[in-house]
């Protein structure tokens, strides 16, 4: 194609990188599977947790590719293709992808959000804020992407570097003037962020998750340092210092740091005034506010959206306005209640820390003696130390426990909740039972509940499916607790 890049004007910001061949060859697009390769593709040969990607290069010729962004050459080098060597294959992608789609994120403002916890929550609440005061906005989420009204499916809370500029050009080609998107630890990790400008970058909180994959907890926050790290100068970094590591994320930014908080000074300083199901009542930095919703840990998030908009340029007053009329995002916090006054609240907590948060939020609403019934599962092929934490934590708040299966993936069900029984206190063994059916669980604790109960169901959220074995099959939390609500109606 006539408007095809040529690969040497994709390699202005690598580093260090030796051309192996004709610099000058067009890129059709870039792939980072060799099964996706096309003629005229540039291959990215990258180190994965699986398999090493250069096993591929000669596959990925085969088919086509012309150039190949590897940190080894193979051992037959053809004539025909261009090599580019470089020292990190997944950072100079992030740059090269940058690149190909005509630095998108300097188009549009681009805001980050990176921690454990609440990362869909605001910039979901972002996104709808930006909207509601009139600029044409994206979003890119663990539930879905949105550029306006058009939903695209997302397959990973933040895409690999290709998808993502992909998806930041197509906003910007719409007009968007900002863009929210989750920073996952795992995407500054693998350099999926790599090469993008933020205008600004916003800390939630960090505690346990991700062991599989980055190890050590100390990993963990190095990642998530990373994001602020790369941080131009001209970016706002905002972060939550009621959190131990609100200050460490920011010792070597070069971003303009800013604060929000519930418990001390900070640039954006809130306290709640009340909080119940109805909604929640806030002094922010001195004016009240009343919001629809509720708990300590949105109050967290919706400071956190204030501070972004303000930083943004916005007006207070406006922001404050438009973020008391947000809802909350699918599956955080949702709740519905049967004809006979049981609710059922269907949160995606799959952290020890949100799950307390959510049942701590979940106990300062109690008003009598209604039981609380907790239906949770951990997923597999994820992190195994939170498992018995979380079922500790769910006899801890609730009068009933039932375990169940979360999304096994490839382990099996029942392995997972021995595990999580590990963490049983025994005096909880009385009230705790194990349901692997997932559905099963959720029906019982809705017909066996009284009118008045909390019913909290934990773990997925806005997920519509169980990922069993690489299958995806449908499940929905939601769908299961309207048919027990039915079947509670007589239906
Ligand atoms: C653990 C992890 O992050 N894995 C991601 C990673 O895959 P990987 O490193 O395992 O890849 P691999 O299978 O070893 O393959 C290495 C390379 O060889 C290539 N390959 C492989 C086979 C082949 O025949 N040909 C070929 O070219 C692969 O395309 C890849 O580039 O790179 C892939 C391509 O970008 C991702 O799709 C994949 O996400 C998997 C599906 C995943 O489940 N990731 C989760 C853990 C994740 O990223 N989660 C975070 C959110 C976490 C949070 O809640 O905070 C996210 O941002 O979504
Ligand atoms: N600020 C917060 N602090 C602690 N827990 C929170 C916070 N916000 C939300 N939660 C809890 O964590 C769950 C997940 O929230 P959310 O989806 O916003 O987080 P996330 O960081 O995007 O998660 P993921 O890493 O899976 O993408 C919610 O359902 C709620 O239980
Ligand atoms: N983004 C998280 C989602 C976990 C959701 C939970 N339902 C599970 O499957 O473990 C992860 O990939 O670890
Ligand atoms: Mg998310």
């Amino acid at each position: 194609m006539e408007n095809d890049p040529i690969l040497s004007s994709l390699l202005g910001e690598v580093k260090g990188a030796i051309i192996h061949g004709y610099a000058d060859v067009k890129v059709k697009n870039i792939i980072l599977d060799s099964r996706k390769v096309l003629p005229g593709s540039l291959f990215v040969a990258l180190r994965g947790t699986q398999v090493d990607g250069h096993q591929f290069i000669n596959t990925a010729t085969e088919l086509g590719a012309t150039a190949i962004l590897c940190e080894e050459l193979p051992e037959s080098v053809r004539e025909d293709i261009t090599y580019i060597q470089v020292d990190g294959s997944a950072a100079a992608m992030g740059l090269v992808a940058a690149a190909f789609y005509g630095h998108p994120s300097k188009k549009v403002k681009l805001v980050g959000v990176t921690g454990t916890n609440g990362k869909t929550s605001v910039a979901t609440f972002l996104f709808q804020l930006f909207r509601a005061l009139g600029y044409r906005s994206g979003l890119l989420s663990t539930v879905q992407n949105q550029i306006e009204d058009e939903v695209i499916p997302s397959t990973h809370t933040t895409p690999d570097a290709v998808a993502l500029n992909a998806l930041l050009a197509q906003m910007a080609a719409s007009n968007c003037s900002h863009v929210f998107m989750e920073v996952s630890s795992h995407s500054v990790t693998q350099h999926r962020i790599t090469g993008l400008h933020f205008a600004g970058g916003i800390f939630t909180n960090i505690t346990h998750d991700h062991l599989d994959f980055h190890k050590t907890f100390d990993n963990y926050i190095k990642a998530k340092k990373g994001f602020f790290d790369a941080l131009p100068k001209s970016a706002f970094a905002l972060v939550n210092i009621d959190d131990r590591r609100g200050t460490v994320m920011v010792q070597n930014t070069k971003a303009r740091i800013e604060t929000y908080s519930l418990q001390t000074l900070a640039s954006f300083k809130g306290k709640i005034i009340s909080d119940t199901l109805a909604g929640m009542h806030m002094d922010i930095n001195n004016q009240e506010v009343w919001f629809r919703v509720i708990g300590r840990f949105n109050a967290y998030n919706l400071l956190a959206v204030y501070g972004a908009a303000v930083l943004l340029g916005e007006k207070e007053e406006a922001v404050l306005t438009e973020l008391s009329n947000l809802k909350s995002p699918p599956g955080r916090f949702e709740q519905f209640h049967s004809a006979d006054h049981i609710v059922g609240i269907v949160d995606y907590a799959h952290t020890p820390d949100a799950l307390e948060n959510v049942l701590e939020t979940i106990t300062h609403l109690r008003q009598g003696n209604e039981q609380v019934v907790t239906v949770v599962g951990c997923g597999g092929n994820r992190d195994a130390e939170k498992r018995p934490k979380m079922a500790e934590i769910a006899c801890r708040y609730s009068n009933r426990v039932i375990l169940t299966s979360d999304n096994p993936r490839f382990e099996d069900p029942m392995d997972i909740l021995d595990q999580m029984r590990k963490g049983v206190p025994p005096l909880d063994y009385k009230k705790t039972t194990v349901i692997e059916d997932r559905h099963e669980a959720i029906l019982k604790a809705g017909i066996e509940a009284e009118p008045g109960d909390i019913i909290l169901i934990a773990g997925k959220g806005h997920e519509n499916y169980q990922d069993v074995k690489g299958v995806k099959h449908h499940f929905d939390d939601k769908e299961v607790l309207m048919e027990v609500f039915a079947k509670r109606a007589g239906n």
